[in-house]
């Protein structure tokens, strides 16, 4: 038997379900996810359209008379309709509602509702259309006879397809006729803002000459493309090794075949130089969405995309939506970066929810990084994903030197600033040469660690090998399993006092620099600095042309940018994400180490870096330093594998909030009791509930609760046990759930 799942209507919150019906017999090789069906519905039966999202061959509930498809209506398998589909696969692996997963879908159909007018314009001279007129007064085209009588008449030889439809009857087949035959044209009047900055002024740049390595990628992509079933590709490539040069000379394929493609980049901080490359190459093929955008903007960004008159979309993860309806290639660059997460219900992750969209479509995936996920390398050398490596920098140029600064000797040799004495000696070397250099202070991930600035010593959990957090002032709590102890006063290994919260800030380095050098021109780029609109440009535009010396800023300066004059980046306080209460912390270090290094001697100048950190024998920091992934990989996986974090198993988060502590406690605590009873097997390891890392926003609790084992399907299956549960449960009232997956 086969089943499907149908959702009848997308516009009631109500019907925020989806039904399952059994297929008819004849039915059954036919049906596909995404395709628009006729069902009996309701009490009486009515025949309403459905979309189906998901086709299986068990029944949900056993014992249960199921209706029938009543039939598929053809050709209605539309970009919209896939979409809906993939909320459907959003709304099941992630857990939300459908309407949740719908909006994140199609954003903005929801939003926005176009009153857009169409003209119908009189291509040929007045004298043209009268001797046309004549010859077609012969035939019976009577719809034909009535638009040309009309545009004649017309003053302006325009008039308007609703009227035309409505008073003349003119069907989209008559404009067709006069479109191709071109007696006239038919084109909307909204005049389509371009969203790439500052369009007019991107020269347009000729194709790179790839190199042999970067041809020798190219190849082994298409070969994989040349399988009836593409795995997704993983482009591993060094900093600086021209990534992008790859994914343009894909983008290229796929558009000469006539197919379309989206490339998903991390932040607004790209956005600059990533668009302006792609908008070189392939000019207004190419148009962008980010979050600057008005919504109008967007719209427009959308629509242009769902007419075809686009072939290329750069953005963030929202990006991913886009209504194309050829798509055949995703590209996901940087993709380690946690931004491709959502934060909000469905939690949906970039990567996956691209490689499902590309199997709907029928496109392909390429995923590149310098520092790949954890989750990505290991689907690679499992084989699920095909593993492409650009091994050097772009024309052999050597990768920056790197010296790790051991920050418990500054100390020592009486030096209590955030520079230390080497990355002083080096600024005034690179200043002296005219040479452009980067301080990068990270703050990721910082949430109030508790160290010993002696010895290096961390306060960790004993149970779950995180940093404890601290909290009041007195207290450390664990965030995964909520162990709890007494901040100390003094270091426990070396008994300095010099124990407590880590605290810098960029503000401070800044002024730190311009009392070091007040002859160094200095540029920040932090939170504070790119709040207003076009900041972002103005900061990355005015370093790229060597208008300041030092530019000094948070992980936003990070990533993917290419300043050939960069010889010298410093990297301060690198153990801050070192020491966040997460697993990935080790992870998150590395990535964004290797990164900041990785900015430096791009053009053909020699770089150099320096990683200032209170643990210098660290393996983040010491395999960052080397530049080496691989060394890394095998110290974090074995970690990993150790603590059963994800990849090594699959993690669920519940994430429970609400006003009231105590209600949240106690459901908490049942659902850890209930999860308990619909599995009883050893291998799935339940952990807490505990505080959550942030435990109160604006007055509301919040606790979670881990899940881990190694079947994915499993944790699914449990999470919808747990809906209903919480559906059914009145204490559940005043308390959110939400599902996140790691
Ligand atoms: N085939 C080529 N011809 C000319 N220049 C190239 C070529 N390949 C790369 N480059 C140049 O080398 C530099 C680095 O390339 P690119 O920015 O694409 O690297 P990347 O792999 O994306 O780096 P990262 O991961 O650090 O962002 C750029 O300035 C780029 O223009
Ligand atoms: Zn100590
Ligand atoms: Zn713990």
């Amino acid at each position: 038997m086969t089943y499907a799942d149908i959702i009848v209507d997308i516009s009631h919150e109500k019907l925020d379900k989806s039904f399952q019906y059994l297929v008819p017999e004849k039915m059954k090789d036919e049906i596909q996810v995404g395709m628009v069906v006729s069902i009996p519905f309701g009490r009486g039966n009515h025949v309403r359209k459905g979309y189906v999202v998901g086709i299986s061959d068990e029944p949900k509930v056993k014992g249960i008379q199921l209706k029938s498809v009543a039939g598929i209506e053809n050709d209605q398998e539309t970009t919209e309709s896939r979409l809906i589909a993939l909320a459907g696969w959003m709304k099941e692996n992630y857990g939300s509602t459908m309407i949740q997963a719908l909006k994140t879908v199609l954003p903005i159909q929801k939003k926005i509702k176009a009153q857009e007018k169409r003209w119908i314009t009189l291509l040929i001279s007045r004298e043209d259309g009268e001797k046309l007129l004549e010859e077609l007064s012969m035939t019976r085209f009577k719809a034909r006879i009535r638009l040309l009588e009309a545009l004649l008449q017309n003053e302006n030889g325009k008039i308007e397809t609703a009227w035309a439809s409505k008073e003349l009857g003119t069907t989209a087949s008559v404009l067709r006729y006069f479109e191709e035959q071109g007696i006239a044209s038919v084109e909307s009047d909204e005049v389509y803002r371009n969203a790439v900055a500052d369009a007019e002024n991107i020269p347009h740049v000729a194709p790179a000459v790839l190199s042999i390595s970067q041809q020798m990628a190219v190849n082994q992509i298409l070969s994989e493309w040349e399988h009836p079933d593409p795995r997704p590709v993983l482009l591993h490539g060094v900093t600086g090794s021209g990534k992008t040069e790859v994914y343009m000379e894909l983008i290229d394929k796929v558009i000469k075949e006539g197919g379309q493609a989206i490339v998903l980049i991390p932040e607004i901080a790209l956005t600059y130089q990533t668009v302006r490359r792609f908008y070189g190459r392939f000019g207004d093929k190419v148009s962008v969405i980010n979050s600057r955008l008005s919504l109008g903007e967007r719209y427009d960004q959308f629509k242009r995309a769902k007419q075809g008159e686009l072939q290329v979309m750069v953005g963030p993860r929202s990006a991913l939506f886009t209504p194309f309806g050829r798509l055949r290639l995703i590209i996901i660059d940087e993709e380690h970066e946690s931004s491709y997460k959502s934060e909000n219900s469905p939690r949906y992750h970039a990567r996956e929810t691209a490689i499902h969209r590309a199997k709907l479509e029928g496109a392909r995936v390429i995923l590149g990084s310098a520092t790949p996920s954890m989750e990505a390398y290991y689907r690679a050398k499992e084989g699920e994903y095909v593993l492409v490596k650009l091994e050097a920098r772009f024309e052999e140029r050597p990768l920056p030197r790197v010296s790790i600064i051991d920050m418990r000797e500054q100390l020592k040799k009486g030096n209590r600033l955030a520079l230390s004495l080497e990355l002083r000696e080096d600024l005034s070397q690179c200043l002296k040469k005219g040479e452009q250099a980067m301080l990068f202070l990270n703050r990721r991930g910082y949430a109030g660690f508790v160290s010993c600035r002696s010895c290096g010593h961390v306060m960790k959990c004993p149970h779950c090998d995180v940093s404890l957090s601290e909290h009041n002032g007195r207290k450390l709590i664990c965030h995964y399993c909520g162990y709890e102890t007494v901040k100390p006063d003094k270091c426990p290994v070396c008994s300095s006092p010099y124990i407590g919260g880590f605290k810098a800030g960029t503000q401070q380095i800044q002024q730190v620099v311009e009392k070091e050098f007040p002859e160094a021109r200095v540029l920040r780029m932090d939170y504070d600095t790119t709040r207003a609109k076009g900041s972002y440009e103005k900061i990355l535009s005015a370093f790229s042309r060597h208008e300041a010396d030092i530019l000094i800023g948070t992980q936003m300066i990070v990533k993917g940018h290419d300043f050939p004059d960069v010889t010298l980046v410093g990297i301060l306080a690198a153990d801050l994400s070192l020491n966040a209460d997460d697993y990935r912390s080790g992870e998150r270090t590395f990535q964004l180490l290797t990164q900041a290094v990785g900015r430096a001697g791009r053009g053909r100048k020699e770089g150099h870096a320096l990683i200032q950190t209170y643990s210098p024998d660290h393996y983040s920091i010491q395999t960052a330093a080397k530049q080496d992934y691989e060394e890394f990989y095998q110290e974090e996986m074995g970690y990993r594998l150790l603590m059963d974090y994800p990849p090594a198993a699959h993690m669920m988060a519940v994430l429970g909030s609400s006003e009231d502590e105590k209600l949240l406690e106690t459901a908490m605590h049942y659902l850890g009791l209930f999860t308990g009873k619909i599995y009883a097997g050893k291998d799935l390891h339940v952990i807490g509930p505990a505080p959550a890392s942030v435990g109160k926003v604006k007055d509301v609790y919040r606790r979670v609760l881990y899940l881990k084992h190694e079947n994915y399907d499993l944790l699914v299956r449990i999470k919808d046990r747990l809906e209903e549960y919480i559906e059914i449960n009145s204490g559940f009232r005043k308390v959110n759930i939400q599902f996140d997956f790691s």
